[in-house]
């Protein structure tokens, strides 16, 4: 007995299922027959073709697998359509006559119409072949398309791999080219800024020349073999001060009229007749007279003391801008040396007390920046130098960990020669708080309160890291302020690390005697035992800050030396804050410098408590 291959129902659902049925039938006729040799071969032929039929087919669908999860071109749709539509065709060819509404209406119709039975196996071969012959040429059809592929693939491969060696040769080029063009663009940039330097530096001299006119200048005595210099006012001033006697001396011929005209009238006595009561109007007529004249010469007065004021505030700094000149006619760095190939010196800024800060460009990342140069006195001896240098490191170490909008960035730090080295900090192009405050000592509340929420933003930075640091160095020098008015808090050369293991009371102060008194609380000054301190004192010197700029001077000690501060214990009498009563200030601005310049350091809010402060948050509540 010929066995139907399972596949044959697989695939032929529908209606091969009645064919499958239909040859069943048929075997079992047959079988029952004994005479089944023609339909047995054509049945045998018949499965053969199917069986072909199902190998072509898995080939042809995993072939269209293969094409589907692979590459995934255009062509695999269109070779599966044609096969799929080549298979539907012969499908359709067979069906048709064989489906029968039944099995018995089948077998009947088997029985009855041998003819059909001739038609069916020639029609089912004839399908199949053409089915065949059409898979075949669907097949090599599909080859071709891939082979086709392939080779454009290899084509494609072969073009990446020219335009990538193309490309990396042109980068290549561009490099060289680069680095050839670079040391030109740096030259041409580097000209330019000496030539806008140099413009500056003239203008600068112009300027303090014409100032000094007007101002003042610095004049030399001789007294015996000792030349000392001494400020000569200039001719605004003297002109200010001139109007200001000549008006003192009106004032003074003035009242000594009036004092006479007073005399007149007592010695006039109390008469009553006509004549006597005409002179006494015109007494006091007389009187008015010179009252008049009395306030007008008070308001010319005020007019000049503030002109005068005014014209003092530009003379200390003119005074300023010729030792700036002078320091930097003076410094070895003038000549716009390029620093460790990369930092081109301009003008200079200012000079510290052991430094030059020079405004600078830097040639890689291409930006201004201040270059401080850290100058070691070649007279020290190696100790000092040494401890300098640690000193300097240590500062380093704190300042480049800093990343903060309200801390200046300190970029880089390198040596220059044997006595000196350079650090690289974020350029402020706009005046310090001391310059600030130097011409307009007085803030509006508003400005000030700004100023000081920028500082305690700073403030709360550094004690939130896990290396809490206490900056002890907050001073209107050491607060600067970008071309955008944005504030940043530098110079951590006091600044102290607070270790892990420090107690609650602070740690020991190992630096007594550094710092600006004015800015430094109670407990720096104690002497009995090592001071403990905390972020209390970065507390305390803003609050100093603060009152500063609201009242236009310090509270303590004002108008003290450094000397006398230590001399009188000027800040360890320091217990309680007056606030004068002009300029009007808020009361919430009183309460936070009261909170700030708290006594006794236990009671002092640190800097993460005093931030929480209202008049500090501009959120609204
Ligand atoms: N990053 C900066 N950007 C712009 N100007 C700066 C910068 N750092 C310092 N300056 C200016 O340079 C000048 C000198 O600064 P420096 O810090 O050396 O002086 P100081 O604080 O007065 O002195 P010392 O550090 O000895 O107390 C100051 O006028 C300061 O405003």
């Amino acid at each position: 007995m010929v066995k139907v291959p399972d596949q044959l129902s697989l695939h032929w659902t529908n209606g091969g299922e009645f064919l499958i049925q239909a040859n069943t039938q048929k075997r079992q006729k047959l079988q029952e027959d004994e005479s089944s040799t023609a339909f047995e071969h054509v049945d045998a032929v018949a499965e053969g073709r199917q069986i072909s039929v199902e190998t072509v087919e898995t080939k042809a669908n995993s072939d269209v697998n293969r094409k589907r999860h692979g590459r995934g071109r255009g062509h695999s749709v269109s070779g599966r359509g044609r096969g799929s539509k080549t298979y539907d065709q012969a499908r359709s060819q067979i069906c048709p006559s064989t489906v029968t509404p039944s099995n018995g209406q089948l077998e009947n119709s088997y029985n009855k119409d041998s003819r059909s039975k001739e038609h069916f196996r020639n029609d089912s071969r004839s399908s199949f072949e053409v089915y065949f012959l059409e898979e075949i040429t669907s097949l090599r059809a599909k080859v071709a398309m891939l082979e086709e592929d392939l080779h454009k693939s290899r084509q494609d491969t072969s073009s990446y791999q020219n335009l990538c060696q193309q490309l990396e040769k042109e980068l290549k080029e561009l490099k060289d080219k680069e680095q050839q063009v670079n040391p030109k663009r740096t030259k041409v940039i580097s000209d330019l800024l000496i030539s806008v330097s140099k413009a500056e530096r003239q203008e600068a001299r112009m300027k303090v020349r014409q100032d000094s006119l007007r101002l003042g200048n610095v004049g030399v005595i001789r007294a015996g073999t000792v030349i000392s210099e001494t400020w000569e006012e200039g001719q605004a001033l003297k002109d200010l001060n001139a109007h200001l006697r000549q008006l003192l001396e009106t004032k003074e011929a003035v009242e000594r009229q009036r004092k006479s005209l007073k005399k007149r009238q007592s010695d006039k006595g109390d008469g009553a007749d006509a004549e006597t009561g005409t002179q006494e109007e015109d007494i006091l007529i007389q009187d008015e007279i010179y009252k008049s004249r009395l306030t007008s010469i008070k308001r010319e007065e005020e007019t000049i003391l503030r002109e005068r004021d005014r014209y003092e505030l530009e003379k200390g700094r003119l005074i300023r801008e010729m030792k700036r000149i002078r320091d930097e006619d003076g410094s070895r760095f003038n000549n716009f040396q390029v620093l460790n190939h990369r930092f081109a010196l301009l003008n200079l800024l200012g000079k510290g007390g052991f430094s030059e800060v020079y405004k600078a460009y830097d040639l890689v990342e291409h930006r201004y920046v201040a270059c401080k140069l850290h100058g070691l006195n070649a007279q020290w001896s190696e100790d000092k130098k040494q401890s300098y240098i640690r000193h300097a490191i240590r500062e380093y170490n704190i300042h480049k960990t800093l990343v903060h909008r309200h801390i200046v960035r300190l970029w880089d730090i390198f040596e220059i020669d044997q006595n000196t080295f350079c650090t690289v900090l974020e350029y402020c192009s706009g005046k310090d708080l001391d310059a600030v405050l130097k011409a307009t000592p007085v803030l509006p509340e508003r400005e000030a309160r700004i100023i000081i929420v920028q500082i305690f933003q700073g403030l709360v930075y550094l004690n939130k890291r896990t290396q809490k640091i206490i900056h002890y160095d907050l001073k209107p020098g050491n607060v600067l302020f970008d071309e955008l008015g944005i504030a940043k808090v530098t110079d951590f050369g006091l600044s102290k690390i607070v270790e892990d293991d420090v107690g609650s009371q602070g740690m020991e102060l190992t630096s007594q005697g550094a710092g600006t008194y004015w800015y430094l609380p109670p407990e720096c000054f104690e002497l009995s035992k090592i001071p403990l301190i905390s972020s209390k004192v970065d507390v305390w010197s803003a609050g100093i800050l603060f009152y500063q700029m609201l009242f236009g001077k310090r509270p303590f000690g004002h108008d003290q030396t450094q000397e006398r501060i230590l001399r009188e214990d000027t800040i360890i009498k320091a217990r309680k804050v007056e606030f004068p009563s002009r300029p009007s200030v808020s009361n919430e601005a009183k309460e936070l410098i009261r909170r700030c310049l708290t006594y006794n350091q236990a009671e002092r809010p640190d800097v993460l408590t005093i931030a929480q402060d209202p008049y500090l948050s501009y959120s609204k509540r």
